[in-house]
Formats: C-alpha cells, structure tokens, sequence
C-alpha cells in the first residue's frame, strides 16, 4: 500500500465536517436522470440546446431508421438526447408504435414507460434459455401483441441489463414478428454506460454477464455512439480525475484531491446525503423526522390500474407512504415549474400545512403548496396504471442506486458499506464541482472497475478512431442467434413523534378533480 493509498484508507475512519457547507448557500439544482420526459422537452424548446457533432450524429441515423446504442461517461448528455430522440422516434413511427422501456422502473416510469420486463412480458426470473423465454412470452397475449406492433423500441439504463435476456429478447423479437432480421426488424434505441451500476445477477455465484456480451449485440447497432463531452462538470481536473475512476485508474493526485473532500465538521442536514445501502437512508431519514419532534401528517398514495401494472408503480417512483412534519427537509420528485427552478430533484424544507398539504419553503427561496400529482405507467399510447401522491420524498439522505442520473451542485458521500464496481464513479459523478463534494467511508480500494467492461470501451474507442463510430458492416443484419458511517446529520437524540394524522388524499382528489 502506497503512502496515499494509506493516507485516504485511515482517513475513511474519520468523521468529517461540513465546514463551508452550512455556511454556503444550500440551493441544490438536481434532477432524476430520466423523470424529466414532460418537462425537459419544454426545457428543449425554451433553451434551444445546441447539440454537439457527436449528439447530432445520433439523432441523424435515428432518423435514417437506424438502430443506435448510445454510450458515454456520466454527464454526457445522453438523458437529454434520449428524449430528443424518443421525441423524433414518435414522429417517424407515430406513438403508439414507439415503446420506451428500462431496466430499472424508477428510469422507466420516468421516461413514461414501462420496464423491459413489463415490455417483454418476462415474469420472475427469466429463462436462460432463449427458447423458453419465447415460450413463456408466447402465454401473454399482450406481451405478444406489444413486441408485434413494435417499430421502435427504446431501452434505457443498459448497464443494467443481462447478457443472456439480451440475447434472448432478440429471440423472442425474430420468432414472435416472423422477420427474420436482428430484433425482428424493430429499430433498437439502447442507451447506458456500462462504467455505472451493473445488472443484479439472479444467481450471485455467477459472473455478470453485461448486455454487450450477449452474442447479438455488434449486430443488434448500425451505430455504437460513446459521447465523450461532459456537460455536468466544467473544472477539467475534476473531470479528468472521474474520467480516470471510470476505468479504475485513480492516481495519487487523484487521492489528495479527494482528501481535500474530507472534513470534520458534521454536515448541514440541508445537504443531501448518499449512502449504498437502502437501511442506511431509511434509518437516517426516519432518525432526522422523529428528532423534530413535531406531528406528522401521513399521505398514503392512492392507485389506480389493474394489479399486475400496479406493482410497478411501488418501485421507487413516489412513495406508497409519505409522512412529513413541519422542518423536514424534502426533494421534490415533479418537475412542477423549470422556469423558477421547481424542477424534480429541488430541495427544501416543510415550513407549514395548507388544509393538510404541504407548505415548502425551496432551498432557492420559493414557496409553494405541494398539491398532489400523477405518476404513469404507459404500454405504448396506453395509460396502464397511475399513481397519485405529493411529490416529495425525504430528503436528508438517498441511496447511490436512486440518485443514477441526478445533477447535485452539494452532496454528502458516505461510501461506507460500497459494493460491486462502479458504485464508487456513480456516486461522486453526481456532483457538478469538487468543492461541493463532501465525502466520508471512501477507500481507494472501494473503486472497482470490472475488467470485462474496461476492454469493451477500449475497443469502442479504437474502433472510434477510424469510423468516428462502429458502423454495423452487414446491414441487412442478420440474426447471429440461431435459437464508516458518518452519521451524517442524523441526531443522536431520538424523539418520539408526538402524533400522525392521515391525510385523506383520496377524498381529495375525488373532490378537487371530479375523478
Ligand atoms: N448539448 C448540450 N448542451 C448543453 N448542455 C447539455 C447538452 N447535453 C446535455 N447537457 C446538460 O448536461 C447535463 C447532464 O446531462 P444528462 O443528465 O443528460 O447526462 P447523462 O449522460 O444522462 O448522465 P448520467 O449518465 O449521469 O445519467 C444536464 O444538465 C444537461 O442539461
């Protein structure tokens, strides 16, 4: 062990301070990667974004109907482009045809979509073997009507898919439509960074196997784009210093730079703390409400749809249960209004009830009555099922896994308990400058970048220097399947809550919308 590996591995022991934090402004501009669908398309329009060569190459072979995987470092636009795209998807195939999936249900319901498993019609864990997959698909009628009216088909997250349900897809998508071409003739959108969270294996004795080692993935891409300007970072030590984590290759300038991070003072609870571990956000999200020590109003969120589509809708989109007092520190999860800065990932804390809703108080020094608002699970042009709550979530801490896609200008870190690769790069790739960076738990060893997925990108890139990009060779395509954790603000001093009284959000929505 190095000098500044030693240095970063005792100061994970540390507990550090957020000197310069509470005493900065706590405005916090952040934004869930994909839940922007609605509104960043009004944010394209009023901000006229100017796109880059490599962003406007992708949008043209959209539009000669080609199928297109976009890659690139965090930051690098592809949420924003993505949504262009599905925008220009929609006009060439009308909407119906166009369906926009992901991986995880948080991403998809956030582009109005569905899940990949939702789409395909796989229930449970999925075959291994591409013919059974087939065969279970083929016992939904819907699933199968959905991957027969496909034109387009929009996969998001992709770091997060199989290999094998890749492959197998593929299958389903040739043998349902009848085409024997890649994916049935269906024009595939795919887009991820393979440098982030990996899928969960259904058996963890296995290796993960990534989606671009599915036997079908060069030929499933006329174009395999990796965006390489970031836009979230602009000092280009910083972003050299997570171009370098991304592969795993952190130095010791990297080290001392990071260490710079560290401090000793507790941090101001209005910043938003990350953690890995779902436990560790709930137990520092409930702790801070408790030690408020005020009553709390329960919002329970009310449902709409059939059963099956209902169960996504519990998958981390808006909570089943919202339970806020006066003081507690909240992110807003709805775009509700760009121009004045109310944008899905704005903070700020409840200073009051309206008739029972929540009155809050904006880190930017808005203040708004939350209403409630709809979240929606589309099958195509189709609403399947809804979701009715306050878009509001506790704030004071998050996990890594739910903030894949934010945009933080402060964060608090505590990587304490980090598993698996990429978590690491994920985590602090969130925030815009070093110095809004506040980080604790972290050992240089913590960074772990698999291999496998190293040597994907370096061919991607070698093979970018002569093509600008990967053209798929034979484009009739054919199938090539034949069958320390710091407490982070939390108080010591637990209060009992002194009473919970629960808003009736149904009776509500029955009166103000005539449901
Ligand atoms: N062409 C562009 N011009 C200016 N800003 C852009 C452009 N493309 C994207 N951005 C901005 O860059 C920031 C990051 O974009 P985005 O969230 O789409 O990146 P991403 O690649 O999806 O990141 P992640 O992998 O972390 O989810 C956003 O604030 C977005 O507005």
């Amino acid at each position: 062990m190095n000098f500044f590996t030693l240095r970063v591995a005792l100061s994970g022991y540390r507990t550090f301070s957020t000197k310069g934090f509470s005493e900065q402004k706590t405005y916090i501009n952040n934004k869930y990667k994909a839940e922007t669908t609605t509104v960043t398309k009004r944010q394209i329009r009023r901000s006229k974004i100017q796109w880059t060569e490599e962003q406007k190459s992708v949008l043209s072979a959209i539009e000669q109907g080609k199928s297109v995987f976009i890659t690139g470092s965090a930051g690098t636009g592809k949420t924003m482009l993505v949504i262009e795209v599905i925008k220009r998807l929609k006009k060439m195939h009308t909407p119906s045809k166009v369906f926009i999936t992901a991986s995880t249900g948080v991403a998809a319901v956030a582009l109005k979509g569905q899940t990949l498993h939702s789409f395909g019609g796989i229930r449970g864990p999925f075959y291994h073997d591409p013919k059974k997959l087939f065969e279970s698909i083929l016992a939904d009628n819907r699933a199968v009507r959905r991957w027969q009216k496909a034109n387009a088909l929009v996969v998001d997250e992709c770091s997060m898919v199989d290999g094998e349900l890749f492959d197998g897809l593929e299958y389903v998508a040739r043998k349902v439509r009848g085409v024997d071409e890649m994916w049935g003739g269906i024009q595939m959108v795919v887009v991820g960074d393979f440098c982030q969270l990996p899928p969960i294996p259904n058996d963890s004795s296995k290796p993960v196997k990534y989606a671009f080692e599915a036997r079908c993935w060069d030929e499933s891409f006329h174009l395999q784009k990796e965006l390489t300007k970031v836009f979230r970072q602009s000092d280009p030590q910083f972003i050299e210093l997570l171009q370098r984590m991304r592969k795993g290759e952190i130095d010791s300038l990297d080290l001392s730079l990071l260490e710079k991070c560290y401090s000793e003072r507790v941090c101001d609870s209005s910043v938003v703390k990350l953690f890995p571990l779902k436990k560790k956000v709930m137990e520092v999200n409930e702790k801070m409400l408790k030690s408020l020590q005020k009553d709390v109003t329960v919002y329970p969120a009310v449902d709409t749809g059939k059963d099956t589509w209902k169960k996504l809708l519990n998958q981390g989109i808006a909570p089943d249960q919202l339970e806020l007092c006066e003081g507690s520190r909240v992110m807003l999860i709805k775009n509700l209004d760009v121009r004045k800065g109310l944008v899905n990932g704005a903070t700020g804390t409840v200073v009051g009830f309206d008739n029972g809703l929540p009155i809050v108080k904006f880190d930017s020094g808005k203040v708004l009555t939350i209403k409630p608002a709809e979240w929606s699970i589309m099958e195509g042009d189709e609403v399947v099922a809804k979701r009715w709550q306050i878009p509001l979530r506790l704030a004071w801490a998050q996990t890594i896994h739910k903030c894949q896609g934010m945009t933080l200008e402060k964060v608090s870190i505590d990587l304490s308990g980090s598993f698996g690769v990429g978590m690491v790069y994920t985590a602090l790739s969130r925030v815009k400058t070093l110095a809004g960076l506040h980080l604790s738990g972290f050992k240089s060893s913590m960074i772990r970048m698999d291999p496998k997925v190293l040597e994907f990108y370096k061919k991607l890139c070698n093979k970018s220097l002569d093509t600008s990009c990967i053209e798929s060779k034979d484009n009739s395509r054919r199938h090539s399947l034949s069958c320390t954790a710091e407490n982070a603000g939390a108080a010591d001093n637990v209060g009992t809550v002194e009473k919970k009284c629960y808003f009736d959000l149904d009776g509500y929505l029955s009166r103000r919308l005539k449901r």
